[in-house]
C-alpha cells in the first residue's frame, strides 16, 4: 500500500513527482531510471533518491548514462545534494538562489555537457564542482560564500576571478577560455595599455597562461571587441602576455618534472602486478604471501565430503552439516545468494554465500583456493571472518559468522531513505569502523595488496552491538574479471553497481563502483576508496541527525565528513586518499 503523508502531497500528488518525472521523460532510454515508478518516490525503491522527511533530499546520479537536461532537478525544493556527475547532461543550469534552493548543499555536475552561464547565488552552499563542462560567461554571478570543495575548470568561463573564489588553487580554473586574476595569473587592462580610462572600454584580458587551456589568441579574440587598439598598444600588450608565459611555462615545466619524477618513485615501491594474472600470464609465477600457504586445514569431514577448507574459528564446520542445515535465504547478490545457516541444533549458526552466480575461466580453480586462503586469514573486528570455504565440483561456498544486525543498506533503507534508525553518533562509528575493516584489509602483509573490490552498503554489516563489519572481502576481486557477464548490462556500462534482482526487497541502490570501473573490471585499494567515499556520502547526507532540527549546526558538523566523502570519490584514482589516510582525518571528527 502507498502511504503519503499530508505534508508532501498536494493534490493527491508527491510534492517533488512532477519534476522527476521531467527528468525521466527528458531521459527515456536512462536504464538507471527504470525504478522510477509510482506515486511516491521516497518509497525507497526509486534508485538514487534519498529522502528526509518524506521529500526528496538527495539525487545521486553519477555515471549513470544520462543525457537530458539538468534543469527539472533543481526544481526539487527541499533538495541538499545533487550527484550527476559523469554524465552527457546538456543545456543551461537555471539561475539558482537561497529562494528556489533554500537547502542546496552539494551541487556536482562535472564532467557533463552543460552550457550557458554559471549563475548561482547560494549563501550555504557547501559543494560546486561543475568542471569539465561548456559552460561560458564571467563569474561574476557566483556568490557562494560558504563553498569548501570548487571547480569550475575545463569550461569557457572568461573574465576576472575575484573575490572570495580567490582563495581556491588554480586548478579549480584552469582550462578555461579566458579566465585571469588570482590565483591565475593577473589580469591585463585593455584600458592602460589603450591610455584611455573610461570605464566603458574597460576590458578584461586574461594574461596568457597554459591553464587558460585555449588558442593563444582566444582570450584576445573573446575580449577586444571594441577595435581600438593601435600598433603600440597591441605590442605592450604581447609584450606583457609573453612575459608572463614564459614565467608560467618555466615553472610549469618545472613542477610537472617533479611530479613525474615521484610518481616514478611510488610506482617503484608499489606491489609488482595482480594476484590473478600471476598464474595466467603463461609464467606461472608463485604468488607470494607471507606466511605460510598451507595454513587452511582441511576440516576433519572434509576428506570424505570432497574438500571444506576450514580458517580459525571454523575447525569444527563439516560440509555433511552444511549441507543437512535448515537454512533461509537472506538475499540475493550479483555473485549469487546468501543463506543463514543453522547447525547442530542451533548451537552453530554461520552465513553461507553460494557463488552460483560467478562464472570462473577454466583454470582459475588453483588461483581461487590461494586467494581464499590468504582472505582466510584476515581477522580484524572489523572485518567478517571467513571461517571455511568450499570449491569443488564447480561449487564454490563462502561459509562466514552469521552477523544478527543486518546490513548498513537495511539501515540506509529503514523508513523510507533515511537513516533514522541509527543515531548520528552511531553513523559516525559504523563508518569509521567500516573504514578501520578497510584499512586492515588494504594493509594486510600479502603480495599482491588484497582489495575488497565490492565496498557497498549490504557489504557492511553489523554485528549484535551495531559495530561494523566489512564483509565479502576479495570475492569480487576475484570475479571481477567477468563482472559484465554477472552485471545487468547497462549498470555494468555505466559503471554502477545496480543490483537489479534485490531491488524488490531492498531497493535499488547498492553503492557505486568507481567510473574507472567502466573501462576496466580491475578493482583496486583506490576503486574501494572511492566505494567507500560513495557510502560515506550516503550515510552523512541521507538525512539529518536525528532528533535535531537546526539545520546549520548539522551542516557544521556534517561538512567535515562531506569533505572526506569528496576526496575519497574524486575522479581520478591517484588523487583518491589512501585508507589510512582517510582514517586518520575521520579520527579528527570522531
Ligand atoms: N554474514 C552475514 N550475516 C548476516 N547477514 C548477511 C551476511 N552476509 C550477507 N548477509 C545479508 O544477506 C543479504 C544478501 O547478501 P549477498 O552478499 O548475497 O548480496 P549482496 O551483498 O547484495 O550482493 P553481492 O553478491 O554483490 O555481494 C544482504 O542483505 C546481506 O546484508
Amino acid at each position: 500500500a502507498v502511504v503519503l503523508v499530508h505534508g508532501e502531497v498536494a493534490n493527491g500528488v508527491h510534492l517533488d513527482l512532477p519534476a522527476l518525472l521531467a527528468f525521466k521523460s527528458s531521459n527515456p532510454n536512462a536504464t538507471a531510471l527504470a525504478t522510477w515508478s509510482g506515486p511516491n518516490p521516497c518509497s525507497g525503491s526509486w534508485f538514487g533518491i534519498k529522502c528526509n522527511k518524506g521529500r526528496v533530499a538527495g539525487v545521486f546520479l553519477d555515471g549513470a548514462s544520462l543525457s537530458g537536461a539538468v534543469a527539472p532537478l533543481l526544481r526539487l525544493s527541499q533538495l541538499r545534494a545533487l550527484a550527476v556527475r559523469n554524465n552527457s547532461l546538456s543545456g543551461a543550469l537555471p539561475p539558482l538562489a537561497d529562494a528556489t534552493s533554500p537547502r542546496l548543499r552539494h551541487l556536482l555536475v562535472a564532467r557533463n555537457q552543460l552550457s550557458g552561464g554559471l549563475n548561482v547565488s547560494l549563501g550555504a552552499l557547501l559543494t560546486l564542482r561543475a568542471e569539465r563542462n561548456g559552460f561560458s560567461g564571467g563569474l561574476g554571478a557566483l556568490r557562494v560564500p560558504t563553498v569548501r570543495s570548487f571547480n569550475v575548470s575545463g569550461n569557457k568561463l572568461a573574465g576576472e576571478i575575484s573575490g572570495e573564489l580567490a582563495r581556491f588553487p588554480s586548478s579549480a580554473f584552469g582550462g578555461n577560455l579566458a579566465l585571469c586574476g588570482r590565483p591565475l595569473p593577473r589580469c591585463v587592462r585593455a584600458y592602460s595599455a589603450l591610455g584611455d580610462s573610461s570605464a566603458d572600454t574597460n576590458v578584461t584580458i586574461a594574461a596568457q597562461s597554459p591553464s587558460a587551456g585555449a588558442a593563444p589568441n582566444a582570450s584576445a579574440s573573446a575580449s577586444l571587441s571594441n577595435g581600438k587598439f593601435s600598433k603600440v598598444s597591441l605590442t605592450a600588450l604581447m609584450a606583457t602576455g609573453i612575459g608572463n608565459a614564459v614565467l608560467i611555462t618555466v615553472s610549469l615545466s618545472i613542477s610537472v618534472a617533479m611530479f613525474l619524477y615521484m610518481k616514478r618513485k611510488l610506482r617503484s615501491a608499489k606491489a609488482p602486478s595482480l594476484f590473478f594474472d600471476e598464474e595466467d600470464d603463461g609464467n606461472k609465477r608463485r604468488t607470494t604471501t607471507t606466511t605460510n600457504r598451507d595454513d587452511g586445514n582441511k576440516c576433519p569431514a572434509a576428506k570424505s565430503s570432497g574438500g571444506l577448507v576450514c580458517f580459525e574459528g571454523g575447525e569444527a564446520l563439516r560440509l555433511e552439516s552444511l549441507l543437512k542445515a535448515s537454512a533461509e535465504v537472506l538475499g540475493k547478490g550479483a555473485s549469487g545468494s546468501t543463506y543463514k545457516a543453522v547447525l547442530e541444533d542451533g548451537a552453530v549458526v554461520v552465513a553461507v554465500k553460494r557463488l552460483s552466480a560467478l562464472r570462473f575461466p577454466a583454470g582459475r580453480g588453483k588461483a581461487f583456493d590461494r586467494h581464499m586462503r590468504v582472505v582466510g586469514r584476515v581477522r580484524h573486528r572489523n572485518v567478517l571472518g571467513l571461517r571455511a570455504y568450499c570449491n569443488s565440483n564447480g561449487e564454490r561456498l563462502l561459509v562466514y559468522d552469521f552477523l544478527p544486525g543486518g546490513s548498513l543498506q537495511a539501515a540506509l533503507q529503514a523508513h523510507g531513505g533515511g537513516v533514522r534508525s541509527l543515531d548520528w553518533a552511531a553513523r559516525k562509528s559504523v563508518l569509521f569502523g567500516a573504514a578501520q575493516g578497510l584499512n586492515y584489509i588494504h594493509t594486510f602483509p600479502a603480495r599482491p595488496a588484497l582489495v575488497h573490490g565490492n565496498v557497498k552498503p549490504s557489504n557492511i554489516l553489523l554485528d549484535e552491538r551495531g559495530a561494523a563489519c566489512v564483509s565479502e572481502c576479495g570475492v569480487m576481486r576475484y570475479a571481477t574479471n567477468v563482472q559484465h557477464s554477472i552485471l545487468p548490462q547497462a549498470a555494468a556500462a555505466a559503471g554502477l553497481f545496480l543490483d537489479l534482482s534485490a531491488s524488490g526487497s531492498t531497493g535499488g541502490w547498492h553503492g557505486y563502483a568507481a567510473p574507472e570501473l567502466a573501462a576496466t573490471t580491475r578493482a583496486t585499494q583506490e576503486s574501494d576508496v572511492y566505494g567507500f567515499g560513495m557510502v560515506l556520502l550516503e550515510v552523512v547526507t541521507g538525512c539529518r541527525k536525528a532528533g535535531e532540527e537546526g539545520e546549520e549546526e548539522e551542516d557544521d558538523e556534517t561538512m567535515g565528513w562531506v569533505k572526506i566523502g569528496m576526496l575519497c570519490t574524486a575522479e581520478a584514482p591517484e588523487e583518491r586518499p589512501r585508507m589510512a589516510q582517510v582514517l586518520s582525518m575521520m579520527s579528527e571528527l570522531m
